[in-house]
């Protein structure tokens, strides 16, 4: 059992996905980290959708990044992106994850900010946790 699935779409992701490791650690949840590109490894990353039973997603990349578009198709958990300034500043990454098609959302937080996506999945578990009290 998970609380939380950090995804990034490649190792070179990985300093993005420390910040919001960091941000996790100090928190009573669980979390798992994995390395899977939806451009890359489609069905790996299918198949690793439908067995993690993580209650929300950090999905972290660079670049055209379906990464988190493509984990929201997936699942209805909800599925935080944090883009990557890998080029053009971050901003081809930002608005991959901004602009989603109605029906499948990505709540994005800025730029590079790995902290602030583990912050806001934080809170949605906390949400949860309340709901259940
Ligand atoms: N955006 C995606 C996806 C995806 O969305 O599936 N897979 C890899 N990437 C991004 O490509 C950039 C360069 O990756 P490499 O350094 O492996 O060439 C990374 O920022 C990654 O997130």
């Amino acid at each position: 059992m998970v609380d939380i699935s950090v995804i990034m779409g490649s190792e070179s992701d990985r300093s993005i996905a420390n910040r919001a490791t960091s941000v996790l650690e100090k928190s009573k949840y669980t979390y798992e980290v994995m390395v899977i590109s939806a451009h890359r490894n489609p069905e790996e990353l299918d198949s690793y959708i439908s067995s993690t039973d993580a209650k929300v997603f950090i999905a972290i990349a660079g670049l055209s990044a379906a990464l988190p578009g493509v984990v929201a198709s997936r699942t209805k958990r909800p599925v935080v992106g944090v883009p990557v300034s890998a080029k053009l500043g971050g901003l081809d990454a930002l608005l991959s994850m901004a602009q989603m098609p109605p029906g499948v959302p990505v709540g994005s937080v800025g730029i590079d900010n790995g902290a602030n996506g583990a912050y806001f999945a934080l809170r949605i578990l906390d949400l949860i946790d309340t709901i259940k009290a």
